[in-house]
């Protein structure tokens, strides 16, 4: 199985808001032809009524390739049993939605349906996503594959041993866009207070954080040797340093709670 399938037999795309939207634009970016695809959601947003060809709110193929469930979790047991006819069958569901586990799914659409959770993040907008992925005991080697396939034209994809990882892999790269948005906030409000210019600031951060992000994503040198290149012994980063690798109250703590409390309303969300 691979994107020809989906291709022939259509995705169909179950809520097309934030994620949704950033998978389908790589998609489409990515040459998937927009009558292959078609697209669920009652408000659907002005960029989605104006591409032509795409198949917004209209019937739906029987038995699509992929559907692609992007609703809330909390809209999950509204919006899903509306498609439990195409369960139990060849398509296959590929679900994004944080917290809902795969029993759950098995629960709403029969248990016999191949099912791949996965949790990817916005940069799938620019092709720059990752995403985790784990099967169900009916999602075989091709359908895997095919998930894989699809999932890998917006970003890298990672394949978990196991269901129990995903709300840490939810807390860290679902969330993990989340929180390097705000440290670009933060840093350009610290700029800002120290008195430069509030758009300067914003520069000057988001620069730093996308070139930092590229650094280590392409350098041979690991993250904590890129940080020491930027250390001078006894000079300006390290002062600065000291305050954010403070084990009391430095970034390590701050940022182990907030990923608990990801986890924790990850694992709320699944109940
Ligand atoms: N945003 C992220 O960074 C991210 C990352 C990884 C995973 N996820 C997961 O992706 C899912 C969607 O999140 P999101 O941030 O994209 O939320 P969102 O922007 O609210 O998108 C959900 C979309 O589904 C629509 N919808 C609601 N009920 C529906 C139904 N019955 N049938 C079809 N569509 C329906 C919503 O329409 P209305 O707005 O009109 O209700 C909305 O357009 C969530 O499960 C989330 O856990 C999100
Ligand atoms: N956004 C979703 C949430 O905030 C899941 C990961 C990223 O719940």
């Amino acid at each position: 199985m691979n994107m020809n399938d989906i291709e022939k037999n259509g995705l169909v795309l179950l809520g097309c808001g934030k994620m949704g939207s950033a998978m389908l634009k790589g998609w489409l970016d990515g040459g998937l032809p927009p009558a292959s695809v078609w697209v669920s959601d009652p408000n659907p947003s002005d960029w989605l009524v104006g591409i032509k060809g795409l198949n917004l709110n209209t019937d739906l193929p029987s038995a699509p390739a992929v559907v692609l469930v992007a609703v809330k979790p909390q809209m999950m047991a509204d919006a899903l049993p509306t498609l439990a006819a195409m369960g139990n069958g060849e398509t296959l569901f590929i679900s994004v939605a944080a917290g809902i586990t795969i029993a759950t799914y098995e629960e709403l659409l029969g248990s016999r349906t191949p099912i791949v959770r996965a949790m990817p993040n916005t940069p799938a907008a620019v092709g720059r996503g990752i995403t985790a992925i784990i099967g169900n005991g009916l999602a075989t080697a091709d359908h895997a594959e095919l998930a894989e396939a699809l999932l890998s034209s917006v970003g890298q994809v990672v394949r978990l041993d196991s269901e129990d990882q995903m709300g840490a892999v939810t807390a860290i790269s679902g969330c993990g866009p989340a929180y390097t948005f705000h440290l670009i906030e933060a840093m350009a409000a610290a700029g800002t207070a120290k008195g430069l210019n509030p758009d300067l600031a914003l520069t000057l951060a988001r620069a730093t954080v996308a070139g930092a992000g590229h650094l280590a994503e392409n350098s041979e040198e690991d993250p904590s040797q890129l940080r020491v290149n930027v250390t001078s012994p006894n000079g300006v980063t390290q002062a600065a340093l000291e305050v954010l690798m403070s084990d009391s109250d430095g970034f390590p703590p701050l940022l182990l709670r907030a990923v608990e409390a990801a986890i924790n309303r990850d694992r709320e969300l699944g109940e």
